[in-house]
């Protein structure tokens, strides 16, 4: 189908504005419609980033992004690429949580996402139709809104963590923006200020848990498989109960990925393999926490238990290098209320003289001496110069990840924490976070943010069009981040930094498109040239 005249100018895939050369202008019946000066995509990228630069908050340059996004898909990818450090705050975590939280009240536009509704899943076929309008899909983010990265259940109005996510995607690891689909599963909410707000865009409704909940998920995968059967399906942001259910449920059957197990996990060891590299210790001699055994930190956990038992543990060994901490406090096996997730990792009380102290954080660093502190608990400030001075005295290069977002849920702010180590801690954290001056050198801060691997897994996983995403492919994603920062520099970072994210997703991308190439889970034979041709550039 051929767009012409305003149909043209309003498709935002296809509008090039004022780059629209005379000739193209006749052609499609815009002459006119368009100052008369022909533009070039690098002007126009000038013109867009001066507009940008001139708005005063995140805030408003995020929606001066959006509105750009939703004017001309190209324009905003080539900007993006452009600045992709400086934006990624902007268009993504952080910022993209102040937009979830106040959607219903800045809606203008609903960005080609697909809302589906638990009421009225008789439309499921016709939304997914209607949305991609013969568009040859390949990858889906979806969320049902339940446990937006750490602020909770936000209904509907997740669905800006779909559209962001996908951005990343593009920015990251040239996905063509044209096969993507965002997609929200409105269940309901239980957020009541949400159901008290007659502006609210959601079902008014609380969330409708259990079979009539999963049958829903059902049957939108099911329906999304039929349509687009070439599609890398990425989760996001559902709720502790549902996530690990449904990762379980379809991994082994279809292409499809968590990005909170999944991808959280891949970061985080790569972000402790970068602090090994540093420390010149090994995986195998090191003792974890997990502070908050949610959705990422029981995904988490189990990605580094993998890799100590790849490393030559038994399993048994391995377990006995772990330790979770949740609401309850260190977790063990009589513990109540435990998920199917923390119970391969609790711990028995007659491991300790004093098992019934162990309720909070200082208590455990101090009788466990962890070498390794990961924070997902969405608790703001509670690695306390107690918690991390106690975990310093017992360990040379304490390694120390604040992973909890957005900003303000942080556990620990980067600064705080060299200062209580005197610069030892080896630190990432789940924002990015500036350099920090130390005692005259510069401490270049990781971000283990999943955004830096998820869009190379899913462009090389899509590249091959494998058959599932398999650890092997998820284990060779969380080995491809190394070699790039020189961990002999002062003040090193434990992983690469964002401006390089475009380079190293490409390194992501071929590495695991490779592994599936050797796991036999496509009938591709060459990655590099596999994930070359599925790259899509932001150009006219
Ligand atoms: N950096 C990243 O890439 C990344 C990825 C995923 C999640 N996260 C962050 O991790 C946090 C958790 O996300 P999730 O999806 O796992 O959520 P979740 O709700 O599944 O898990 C949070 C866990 O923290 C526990 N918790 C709550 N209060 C606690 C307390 N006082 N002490 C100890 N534990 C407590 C909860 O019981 C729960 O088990 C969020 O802030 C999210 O933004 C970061
Ligand atoms: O979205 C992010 O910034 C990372 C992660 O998926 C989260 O839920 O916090
Ligand atoms: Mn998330």
């Amino acid at each position: 189908m051929k767009y012409t005249g305003l149909d043209l100018l309003n498709n935002h895939f296809l509008n090039k504005g004022t780059a629209f050369t005379k000739e193209e202008r006749k052609d499609n019946k815009i002459e006119g419609l368009l100052p008369p000066f022909v533009q070039t995509l690098d002007q126009q990228v000038e013109q867009a980033y001066e507009n940008y630069s001139n708005k005063d908050t995140f805030l408003a340059k995020r929606m001066y992004l959006m509105d750009l996004f939703n004017e001309n898909v190209t324009l905003f990818y080539k900007l993006f690429s452009e600045h992709v450090n400086e934006f990624m705050p902007v268009v993504y975590d952080p910022t993209i949580a102040d937009t979830i939280e106040n959607y219903s009240h800045f809606f203008l536009d609903p960005q080609n996402a697909a809302y589906l509704s638990i009421d009225d899943q008789d439309d499921i076929e016709a939304t997914l139709k209607n949305v991609s309008a013969g568009r040859d899909i390949k990858l889906i983010v979806v969320t049902d809104g339940e446990g937006i990265l750490g602020i909770g259940d936000w209904g509907v109005q997740g669905v800006d963590i779909s559209v962001g996510k996908l951005m990343v995607y593009t920015a990251a690891a040239g996905v063509d923006p044209k096969s993507v689909l965002p997609v929200v599963l409105d269940a309901g909410t239980n957020r009541k200020e949400l159901l008290a707000d007659d502006l609210y865009m959601g079902n008014h409704h609380e969330r409708v848990t259990g079979d009539k909940y999963y049958n829903f998920v059902d049957k939108f995968v099911e329906t999304a498989e039929n349509l687009f059967p070439d599609m890398y399906l990425h989760f996001e942001d559902f709720g502790r109960s549902n996530a690990a259910n449904i990762l379980n449920k379809y991994k082994d059957q279809i292409l499809t990925f968590n990005d909170d197990i999944q991808g959280t996990g891949i970061i985080t060891l790569a972000g402790i393999l970068g602090a090994l590299n540093i420390s010149k210790e090994k995986l195998t001699d090191q003792v974890y926490l997990s502070f908050g055994a949610g959705t990422a930190g029981a995904g988490i956990t189990k990605r580094i238990f993998d890799a100590m038992v790849e490393e030559g543990l038994s399993e048994d060994e391995a377990r006995k290098h772990f330790y979770l901490v949740d609401k309850q406090g260190l977790l063990f096996d009589d513990t109540e209320d435990l998920t199917p997730e923390q119970k391969p990792f609790t711990r028995q009380r007659s491991e300790f003289s004093n098992a019934d102290e162990l309720t909070n954080l200082e208590a455990v660093v101090k009788a466990v001496h962890p070498t390794i502190l990961v924070g997902t608990s969405t608790q703001p400030g509670t690695f306390t110069e107690g918690v991390i001075t106690e975990m310093a005295a017992h360990t040379e290069r304490p390694i120390i990840f604040p992973l909890s977002n957005p900003t303000k849920l942080a556990e620990a702010k980067a600064e705080d924490l060299l200062k209580w180590t005197d610069g030892k801690a080896l630190i990432a954290t789940g924002i990015p976070v500036e350099p920090v001056e130390y005692n005259g050198v510069t401490y270049h801060i990781g971000q283990a943010n999943n955004a830096l691997v998820y869009p190379g897994l899913g462009l090389g996983s899509m590249a091959v069009n494998a058959k599932i995403l398999s650890d092997g492919m998820i284990n060779k994603a969380a080995h491809s981040l190394g070699g790039i920062v020189d961990p002999t520099q002062p003040g090193a970072a434990v992983l690469p930094p964002v401006s390089k994210l475009d380079e190293f997703s490409m390194t992501v991308a071929v590495g695991v498109a490779q592994q599936a190439i050797d796991e036999k889970l496509t009938d591709a034979k060459d990655a590099k040239q596999a994930v070359a041709d599925i790259k899509w550039e932001p150009k006219y």
